[in-house]
């Protein structure tokens, strides 16, 4: 199939490597240097173009441009695409249907685990497009279909917006070992292997019963655990959730 990405960016670039096997990629910017550094971090050939009056007529495009940007692209296209993706956070499809026309709509929320193959990626948005979406971004790693943008939206300050939130857990699970007298690599070290060893737990059991697993009575965790519980971390999460989803809506 073929396949049009706009926006040379980190996304689009993971999204590029994880296509280009099966399908024949065009890669469309504003800038030609950049799209020369980007295609030559792809194994297989992939076409480049200017963002300048680029006919997206009967194409599937993949819109991977940062969200202020879209009007600015949507300047840049011309004809009416067959399906337009696009990955821009916080952005409706009544707003994609202002700025570029296309036959189907689909709107994608990956993550940044996307560049390893390895993001949770939401979909939604026109049903007859349901299979070649899942299709597409599986390249990419995991997806999960949704019946409304509202819970894309909620998905994006889950697992769109996740990676920063676990990153801050493990920086600080690292800082707490250093404090202690870890040196700095072994900490990392450790945090590395913990957060490998956790998704195979995650997907064989429910959270709270992996915290039941590892905490004994009167034990270490127990002890780690109520210091948690007793600085807010579950409010605060539940607190950055809302936040993140509340910043997907359109300004009053
Ligand atoms: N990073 C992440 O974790 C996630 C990102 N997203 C979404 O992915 C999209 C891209 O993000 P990401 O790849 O991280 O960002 P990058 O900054 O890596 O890439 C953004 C791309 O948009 C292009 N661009 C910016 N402004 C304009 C413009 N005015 N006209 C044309 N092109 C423009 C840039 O072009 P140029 O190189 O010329 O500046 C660049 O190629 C965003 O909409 C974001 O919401 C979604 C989920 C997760
Ligand atoms: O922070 C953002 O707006 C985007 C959406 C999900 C991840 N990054």
């Amino acid at each position: 199939m073929k396949l049009t990405i706009v926006g040379p960016g980190k996304m689009a670039l993971a999204l590029a490597k994880g296509l280009e096997k099966e399908h024949e990629l065009t890669i469309v910017g504003r800038d030609g240097e950049k799209l020369l550094r980007f295609t030559k971090q792809l194994g297989k050939h992939a076409k480049t173009a200017l963002l300048d009056k680029y006919e997206i007529d009967g194409q599937s495009v993949i819109l991977c441009v940062k969200p202020y940007a879209l009007k600015e692209t949507a300047a840049g296209l011309k004809g009416k695409a067959e399906t337009l993706y696009s990955v821009l956070a916080g952005t409706g499809i009544a707003a994609l249907k202002k700025a570029v026309k296309a036959e189907n709509y689909v709107r994608a929320m990956p993550n940044l685990a996307a560049e390893f193959f390895s993001s949770m990626t939401t979909l939604t948005g026109d049903g007859a497009k349901k299979e070649e979406a899942e299709r597409l971004f599986t390249s990419i790693g995991q997806t999960l279909w949704v019946e409304t943008e509202k819970e894309l939206d909620i998905a994006t300050a889950v697992a769109g917006s996740g990676p920063a939130y676990l990153a801050l857990v493990a920086e600080a699970l690292a800082d707490g070992g250093v404090k202690e007298g870890l040196k700095r690599a072994d900490a990392m070290k450790l945090v590395e292997g913990l957060f490998a060893g956790f998704a195979p737990l995650l997907s064989h059991s429910h959270p709270a019963l992996l915290k039941d697993g590892v905490m004994s009575p009167g034990g270490t965790t127990a002890a780690g655990y109520a210091a948690l519980e007793k600085n807010g971390t579950r409010a605060a999460f539940i607190e950055a959730v809302e936040k993140a989803y509340r910043r997907t809506l359109p300004k009053a």
